[in-house]
């Protein structure tokens, strides 16, 4: 049991941080593309083209469901928001250039946590 308890404190440890990105995250100017899953029936050839769909709702209710075992996991989810957007619109979209606006966002706040110690 100690163990376990070792490794949960662990992990609520870094996963508290990923809500705090994910929450800045929500709330910025350009996230509205990536607010809640790509509507399939507005884009019919979104499924196709993008075998793993992702958006900051879903990430949130992982993050709310345990679903995360490290903050690894989240940042990949993250990422995968970003490298769909950039695989299904152009660069100049407004979409697109919203896509390029988080990524760096969310990319600059990953940093700060991992060289924050
Ligand atoms: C992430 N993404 C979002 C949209 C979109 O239009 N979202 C509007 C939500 N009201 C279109 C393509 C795409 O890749």
């Amino acid at each position: 049991a100690a163990k376990k308890d070792k490794v949960s404190k662990k992990l609520i440890k870094e996963l508290a941080p990923c809500k705090a990105i994910l929450e800045d995250l929500e709330c910025h100017d350009d996230a509205w593309p990536f607010l809640l899953p790509v509507n399939t029936k507005q884009f019919p050839t979104y499924k196709k083209i993008i075998k793993c769909p992702m958006d900051l709702s879903t990430i949130k209710k992982r993050l709310q469901d345990m679903y995360y075992k490290s903050r690894e996991e989240f940042c990949t989810d993250v990422r995968q928001i970003f490298n769909n957007c950039e695989t299904f619109n152009e660069d100049d979209s407004p979409v697109g250039k919203a896509g390029h606006c988080m990524r760096q966002f969310f990319e600059a706040r990953w940093n700060d946590l991992c060289t924050s110690h």
